[in-house]
């Protein structure tokens, strides 16, 4: 069985963060594993304290994982602060991961800071270069790029300035549009736009968490990074379809046990 590692932050509530990821790991049939970064009082409504994890205490966690298990992807979620981020940094340098999904996470959809923003320039600068795949959402990829993205031409532009940075291949998702959900990779050759159906539903809660932790089952699987990222944008398009009306507020996707069969999607529920 494939194993893939996320380090990322709680989410008390279920829909995101290191939650997301381990359910969107066992739908894709691969073996989760957690490095806690932070844990987070949240819930559908919103997010209401955090609790940075000690940088030994992260840096011990993944040693514990690299010593002992061979680890065939890795995802990389909400990281507040600049000395984690240096910490992630220098271990991803040392055990050297095959595969590593950096989903830049900065503003949870409530509006609460998840990175503290003295930290943007710590994550664009050492964590950047190191991925295999950076997945910035349209707000996320204005902070790094520092230009406005309005259409499909700005998401192009922001993906050749954010490859520019560093990483092997970027993702910036679309689904702030406000008319289309298609995603823009870049591999720095060629651009390809993953369409998708515009979902009218208010229960987002998690899909960039899931959308990258998808990818790096797939990467872990051993898929070539575009088909990790369309196999990806197909499972959170279902995900997002079959969304949960849980809480009050902006509810979670749904994680089903997907067999890909005759290019059909059984939920084995
Ligand atoms: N309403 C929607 N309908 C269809 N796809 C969506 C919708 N909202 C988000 N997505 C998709 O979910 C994934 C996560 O995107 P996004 O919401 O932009 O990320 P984040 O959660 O980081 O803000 C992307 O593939 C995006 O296209
Ligand atoms: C611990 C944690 N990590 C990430 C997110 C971002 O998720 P989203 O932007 O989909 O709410 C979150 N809300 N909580």
């Amino acid at each position: 069985m494939k194993k893939v590692l996320t380090i990322a932050g709680s989410d008390s509530s279920g829909g995101a963060g290191i939650q997301a990821d381990i359910k969107t790991f066992s739908a894709h049939g691969v073996f989760g594993m957690s490095v806690i970064t932070a844990v987070t009082a949240q819930n559908t409504q919103g997010v209401f304290a955090v609790q940075d994890i000690d940088d030994d205490v992260i840096a011990k966690q993944i040693d514990a994982i690299f010593q002992d298990i061979e680890v065939d992807a890795v995802k990389i979620g909400m990281v507040s602060q600049v000395n984690t981020i240096k910490t992630i940094a220098a271990k991803l340098k040392e055990y050297q991961p095959q595969n590593v999904v950096l989903d830049p996470v900065m503003v949870a959809k409530s509006g609460f800071h998840l990175l503290n923003p003295q930290a943007k320039d710590t994550l664009v600068h050492t964590l950047l270069p190191l991925a295999t795949i950076v997945t910035p959402n349209i707000p996320e990829a204005e902070v790094i790029t520092e230009m406005e993205i309005a259409n499909l031409g700005d998401m192009e532009e922001a993906c050749r300035k954010i490859f520019s940075l560093g990483p092997q291949s970027v993702l910036v998702k679309g689904g702030h549009l406000a008319a289309s959900s298609t995603d823009v990779f870049f591999d720095g050759q060629a651009f390809t736009y993953l369409k998708s159906p515009r979902i009218h539903t208010k229960n987002t809660h998690g899909t960039g968490c899931t959308l990258s932790a998808a990818i790096a089952s797939n990467l872990g699987k051993g898929d070539n990074l575009l088909e990790a990222v369309k196999k990806a944008k197909e499972y959170i398009t279902v995900a997002i379809e079959h969304a949960l009306s849980i809480g009050k507020g902006v509810g979670p996707t749904h994680h089903f046990y997907v067999l890909y069969q005759k290019g059909g999607l059984i939920d084995a529920e």
